[in-house]
């Protein structure tokens, strides 16, 4: 369950006014007739999805999590942060147990100084990796797992490389599927219709999230239980078009900056996957709210100053975990140097939760900067599944209200075309 709140928020139109427009575009969703209409495979996938292979997801996974200390995941964009977000989020930071293997991502840079360290960090360790990219011919991806292939096939020699090696990618075409099928690595597919920052809910996301231990049955009854409860356009019963609608709302009172706030710090990956899902659905023709993050109260020691006192540009979208994962009481110290005893016996979680009241009343009230509460029960592999399927259905809501195409990105192109012609590329 999802809870929208929008009493903090100063909307000076009523959401429901929007509701004949939602109906049509409610309508064009389901019936896949919306604009980017190839791309709407994600809207009932949680019916749809191949059952068989999902179990194999489960069998790889557990084959992995026997096999290797370190699981390479090389990908970027969709094709790491929904995973990456997930697993932080639901295992933690430093989860002991359940961070078996060690995940890490790379393939999500150029950077020589973060591939050589993970190279160095990984010399010793037995090693698995996951190529993922729908495309098929990501550079970023392409050069680093050119440098992993070879690093793996001269620790393990060309056989066991191939039982190491697992390609996420185009069902039937591309330069990775054709690299995967000669190599006769165990491949998984990434469905034509969902586009990469919906891909959470495939393979692409589902295989690195169950060798983290996690629960992706759970997972996908979350997406399932999401598009059941958000199979209405009705306003008042759907808080994922409510959002997208308040979003519209917003942005016509001048608010052109989305700020994505949570109270965890292991959320900090999911408000990266929330930064491409909206930032590249949106951002077209001049349009779009430039979507932007902050975990608090951690930023407002550096932001804080910006939201409630700065240009009146920003609105905040506070997703609000109601149960924590874990709990500390606060002790009692005899001696009381710190002056710290006015919170013994007080839980970590009730501090967080009075630090995101005060900080709310601050903004709202002294700031007049607006918030929309959105209230998730908890950090569990069920509530990931819901809340992403929550985002997906207020950014194809929220970006078809502007008229535009949520599902494509062709402003990305215009920087690989420069650097394609500075690297020679032929
Ligand atoms: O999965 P891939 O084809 O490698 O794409 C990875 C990412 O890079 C592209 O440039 C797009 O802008 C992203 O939407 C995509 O998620």
């Amino acid at each position: 369950m999802i809870k929208l709140n929008t009493d903090h928020a100063f909307l000076n139109e009523d959401i429901a006014s929007y509701q004949g427009q939602v109906n049509e575009l409610h309508d064009a969703i389901m019936n896949k007739t919306a604009k980017g209409n190839d791309f709407l495979g994600w809207v009932d996938w949680c019916n749809n999805y191949d059952k068989d292979e999902f179990a194999r997801i489960k069998k790889d996974a557990a084959y992995v999590r026997e096999n290797c200390e370190v699981y390479l995941v090389c990908g970027i964009g969709g094709s790491y942060l929904g995973a990456r977000a997930a697993i932080e989020m639901i295992n933690g930071l430093y989860g002991k147990d359940k961070y078996k293997p060690e995940i890490i991502f790379c393939g999500n840079t150029f950077s020589s100084t973060y591939t050589k360290q993970v190279l160095d960090y990984i010399a010793d360790k037995e090693v698995m990796i996951n190529v993922i990219s729908k495309s098929g011919t990501t550079t970023e991806t392409s050069l680093a797992f050119r440098l992993f292939k070879q690093f793996i096939e001269k620790k393990y020699g060309k056989d066991e490389a191939k039982k190491r090696i697992i390609a996420t990618t185009d069902g039937t075409k591309g330069t990775l599927f054709d690299l995967a099928t000669k190599e006769g690595y165990t491949k998984y597919v990434i469905p034509n219709d969902i586009g990469g920052r919906f891909s959470v809910i495939t393979p692409v996301g589902l295989l690195p999230i169950a060798v983290a231990g996690i629960d992706i049955d759970a997972l996908m009854q979350g997406v399932t239980d999401a598009f059941n409860d958000f199979d209405t356009a009705d306003l008042s019963k759907n808080p994922a078009y409510a959002y997208a609608v308040a979003r519209r709302i917003l942005q016509n009172q001048g608010k052109n900056v989305e700020m994505f706030i949570t109270y965890d710090l292991q959320t900090t990956m999911l408000a990266e996957w929330w930064k491409q899902l909206f930032g590249e659905s949106e951002g077209k023709n001049g349009k779009g709210i430039f979507p932007a993050a902050g975990t608090f109260s951690t930023d407002l020691h550096s932001m804080g100053q910006f939201v409630q006192d700065g240009l009146k540009i920003v609105f905040e979208t506070l997703v609000l975990f109601k149960n924590p994962t874990e709990d500390v009481i606060f002790p009692e110290d005899a001696d009381n140097l710190d002056n710290m005893n006015y919170l013994a016996g007080k839980s970590l979680d009730w501090v967080n939760k009075m630090a995101m009241q005060g900080t709310l009343e601050a903004h709202e009230v002294e700031g007049n900067v607006p918030n929309l509460l959105i209230e998730v029960e908890d950090m569990s592999s069920h509530s990931f599944g819901y809340l992403v399927y929550f985002f997906f259905r207020a950014v194809a809501m929220s970006v078809l209200m502007l008229d535009e195409n949520p599902f494509d990105q062709p402003g990305v192109e215009v920087y690989k075309k420069n650097m394609f012609r500075l690297l020679g590329k032929k």
